[in-house]
């Protein structure tokens, strides 16, 4: 029953969507499916009258009959092939309204509120989706084939239900008989049911495996191949065969899937046809029999050969375009996600304002637990306190979670269990953008975009000059960047067409700036020093160290004796803190600070 309201709720929604596109598409779908649905019926009627005013020779009323049914059928035929047509039409242009309303979707994304890649591949997925439904167009044409064939097979077993019962008591073999053979076709149609249910199923499920291989194509195309460091890999290390059997593997698991989706089409065609053929040869059975009992007049014997025929064939269509139609609802969910995200997200009631400027800050991590999805938990039942002032150092091996710590402290990502929060309040309640103005962070995977140097560092296209002299001096990138054909307002990449590709410790001196420029209240520097040469990396230590007079910061490292620079140390293992406080006092009381240690000095002096 969930099952059934839940597809009837997809339905309604999808609906609602398809008619915001154009008002009078369900109009004329409803009436296309019911003229439709009539034709053939108007047609079995009047043939059916014909031959009984023939059979009793009222000639004059069969010429008439004849007359009229014929002028009806052309008329509603006519009339239903040009609504279609202005459906079908209609559906066209509202399949292109749809595919600009998707790209005015995603350029209403606000990237600040996006937590995953996974919203570009529900971009890619929303397109896909057209591509594998057929689109607005297909969805009106397969609702309306489903409409018009429900319409049919409901008008056809009236007729059949009114012929089994019509004068049904007159003879006591005629209604045992309807009894036994009702009851048995119920039983058998529910089962055959289920059968059908179950292969629908499993095509929606194939064509969900569809969407991934797609995907997977897609890394391929776009992420492997299309990227200069990946080919130059590949020759280097002769991984062609390697990626390339990977990839063919793909095709051949795209080919494997349709053959079987073949396969389950014509499983449910054969399903289909079982489930109207065997009620119609058991009705046949019957009706024949009332016939031979003059329970009913011979010329019926047209409304049941046509009847039957057209159930039939109506169920078969039935069937194809059902699934037709269960594949789209199933996809179209990518284009309503895209839409959902392109809302700006609501304010919470519970929004609460920052601190004051002059007031010190204080965060609390309170049992804090997090698990990325399809993974353990990395971090467990964390809790310290880390007030804004001085230098921390957060330490602990490849892996431990440190990342992960500075990460959830910034919001990029939420605990899965805990709280955080800054001098009392749990920094979900606090706006996003202004809690995130507090912190000027780098991480090892720091990112400079296309766009020029001064506006990579000052994140915006005001730039106060003076500043930014400052801290380009301050931390030395002078030298380089005084070579470069436009000085700081060199862009970066191929974007704008100069091509300058800064190298990777340009790129962290680039990141490190940006940190320093803004004006937040803690700094946040994740492995500040990984690609920087060992000049470069002593006078960053020594500046962090001298900065953080005036801005409190939190370093993650390896280097152990880089930890005498900070006022606090923080040490992570496995997901947990293990030690904490000035490095003097750990270097006495920590056995792991110790090892740590230990290891690292051996290392240098060998
Ligand atoms: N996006 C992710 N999805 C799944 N697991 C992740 C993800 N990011 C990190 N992890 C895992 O979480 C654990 C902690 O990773 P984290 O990057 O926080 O460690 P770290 O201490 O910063 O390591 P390193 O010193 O090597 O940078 C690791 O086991 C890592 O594999």
């Amino acid at each position: 029953m969930k099952k059934i309201n839940a597809a009837v709720r997809e339905l309604g929604s999808t609906l609602h969507l398809m008619n915001s596109l154009d008002k009078k598409l369900v109009y004329l779908m409803l009436a296309t499916s019911l003229l439709n649905a009539m034709n053939p019926y108007v047609l079995i009627i009047g043939n059916t009258q014909l031959l009984n005013a023939m059979v009793a020779r009222r000639f004059n009323t069969a010429i008439r009959t004849a007359v009229v049914t014929y002028l009806l059928v052309i008329v509603v035929g006519l009339a239903a092939l040009f609504i279609r047509q202005t459906m079908l039409i209609s559906a066209a242009r509202a399949n292109e309204v749809l595919k600009i309303r998707i790209h005015e979707a995603w350029e209403q994304v606000d990237f600040a509120t996006l937590e995953s890649k996974e919203y570009f591949s529900t971009m890619n997925k929303s397109e896909s989706s057209f591509r594998y439904s057929g689109g607005v167009r297909a969805f009106f044409a397969q609702l309306q084939q489903s409409l018009e064939n429900v319409l049919e097979i409901i008008t056809g077993i009236s007729l059949l239900a009114w012929m089994v019962v019509y004068r049904i008591t007159e003879q006591q073999t005629i209604l045992y008989a309807t009894i036994v053979v009702v009851v048995g076709l119920i039983l058998l149609e529910a089962g055959l049911g289920w059968a059908y249910q179950h292969l629908t199923k499993q095509n929606i499920q194939i064509f969900a495996a569809l969407m991934v291989l797609e995907k997977k194509m897609n890394y391929f195309l776009l992420e492997i191949v299309n990227t200069y460091s990946n080919i130059k890999s590949i020759k280097l290390w002769g991984m062609g065969d390697l990626i390339q059997t990977r990839y063919k593997a793909v095709w051949r698991e795209e080919k494997k899937q349709n053959k079987t989706l073949v396969h389950i089409e014509y499983n449910s065609q054969i399903v289909a046809q079982l489930i109207s053929s065997v009620a119609i040869v058991a009705i046949f059975t019957l009706v024949v029999y009332k016939m031979y009992l003059h329970l009913l007049p011979i010329g019926n014997i047209n409304t049941l050969f046509a009847g039957v025929v057209q159930i039939a064939s109506s169920v078969s269509l039935l069937v194809a375009a059902w699934q037709h139609l269960q594949r789209f609802q199933n996809q179209i969910q990518y284009v309503q996600q895209v839409f959902a995200i392109s809302q700006p997200p609501r304010q919470t009631a519970a929004s609460q304002p920052l601190p004051a400027a002059s007031t010190p800050l204080v965060l609390q991590f309170d049992h804090v637990s997090f698990s990325y999805p399809n993974r353990g938990e990395v971090l467990h039942d964390v809790s310290f306190t880390l007030p804004f002032k001085g230098v921390t150092a957060l330490v602990g091996e490849n892996g431990s979670g440190k990342t992960t710590l500075v990460k959830l402290m910034l919001r990029l990502y939420t605990p899965t269990k805990g709280t955080i929060r800054l001098n009392g309040t749990n920094i979900q309640h606090i706006p996003l953008a202004e809690y995130t103005r507090l912190f000027s962070a780098v991480f090892q995977d720091y990112e400079v975009f296309d766009i020029p140097i001064d506006q990579n560092i000052a994140s915006s296209t005001t730039i106060d000059q003076a500043k930014l002299a400052a801290i380009i001096q301050e931390w030395g990138l002078t030298d380089w960047i005084a070579h470069l054909p436009q000085g700081a307002q060199t862009p970066i990449g191929g974007f704008s067409g100069e091509n300058f590709q800064p190298s990777g410790g340009q790129q962290q001196q680039i990141a490190i700036a940006r940190a320093a420029y803004r004006d937040s209240r803690f700094q946040i520097l994740d492995e500040p020093t990984a690609s920087l040469d060992p000049i470069h990396e002593l006078a960053v230590f020594s500046k962090i160290k001298r900065l953080s007079a005036h801005k409190p910061s939190l370093f993650i490292t390896h280097r152990i004796g880089a930890t005498t620079l900070a006022d606090q140390v923080i040490m992570l293992q496995a997901g947990r803190i293990v030690a904490m406080g000035a490095a003097d006092d750990l270097a006495k009381q920590s056995a792991y600070f110790q090892q740590l240690w230990e290891s690292q000095a051996a290392m240098y002096n060998a």
